[in-house]
């Protein structure tokens, strides 16, 4: 299974010594146990013929290759550096990332699971760097989810790392085991959210929050 890894990185001077002034950044990366590719077109092969899927023709011969990288894309995230700035300005109102695709896989059927996410936070002493909310979000999507899991991974990592006032998430997606097939409720999406500190507690930021991501209007 996937794990988590976090390297704390402190910035060196030329002479190869931390800087006091510098901030350590935070270098996320995902590390998983291994992925076979080869192993996995094998497995993707049986799989197509054990379904009555031949794969002798051109266009198929390279299917089960093409399974084993996609669901292999599909399980890496990118890393990146959770980089932030120090909120000079006592900035104390929301910052709010709107529509963030989501892409993952559900883990009972393996079937994309596709949508937008909605992250902000009340910021503390620092502000985060904005592409962040979004490689929080794919960081957290690229491995085998429930979305109401996603959601409160992505909030209770900011909470853990920003240390804001608040956090909240939301997310809007559509499942296609639950559209394409088994019950196939063409249309219908889920919507998710975790709401932290005062994004939860305080009222009127609540309702600002939930009224900016159009869960309420
Ligand atoms: N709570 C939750 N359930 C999910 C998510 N993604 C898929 N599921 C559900 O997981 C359940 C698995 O149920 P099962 O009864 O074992 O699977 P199934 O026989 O394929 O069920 P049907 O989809 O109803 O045909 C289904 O109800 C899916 O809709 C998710 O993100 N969160
Ligand atoms: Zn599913």
């Amino acid at each position: 299974m996937a794990k988590l890894r976090e390297v704390t990185m402190v910035p060196l001077s030329p002479h190869g010594e931390a800087t006091a002034l510098e901030r350590p950044v935070l270098r996320v990366v995902h590390e998983s146990d291994g992925i076979d590719l080869a192993a996995a077109e094998v497995a993707a092969g049986r799989f197509l013929e054990a379904l009555g899927i031949s794969t002798a023709s051109e266009s198929l011969r390279g299917t089960p290759g093409r399974m084993a990288r996609a669901y292999a894309e599909l399980f890496s995230p990118r890393p990146f550096d959770l980089t932030t700035f120090p909120n000079d300005e006592g900035y104390d109102e929301l910052v709010l990332a709107r529509r963030i695709p989501v892409r993952t896989v559900c883990e009972h059927h393996l079937l994309p699971v596709v949508g937008t996410a909605h992250v902000g936070y009340l910021p503390g002493a620092r502000i985060l760097g904005l592409s962040k909310l979004a490689r929080v979000v794919e960081h957290f999507a690229c491995r085998p989810q429930v979305q109401e899991r996603l959601t409160k991974q992505v909030a209770d990592w900011l909470q853990t790392h920003l240390e804001p006032k608040g956090v909240g998430v939301v997310i809007e997606a559509e499942h296609s085991c639950m559209t394409l097939r088994g019950v196939q409720a063409t249309g219908s999406d889920t919507l998710t959210s975790t709401l932290l500190g005062l994004l939860r507690s305080d009222a009127r930021s609540r309702g600002e929050f939930l009224a900016l991501t159009g869960v309420t209007r």
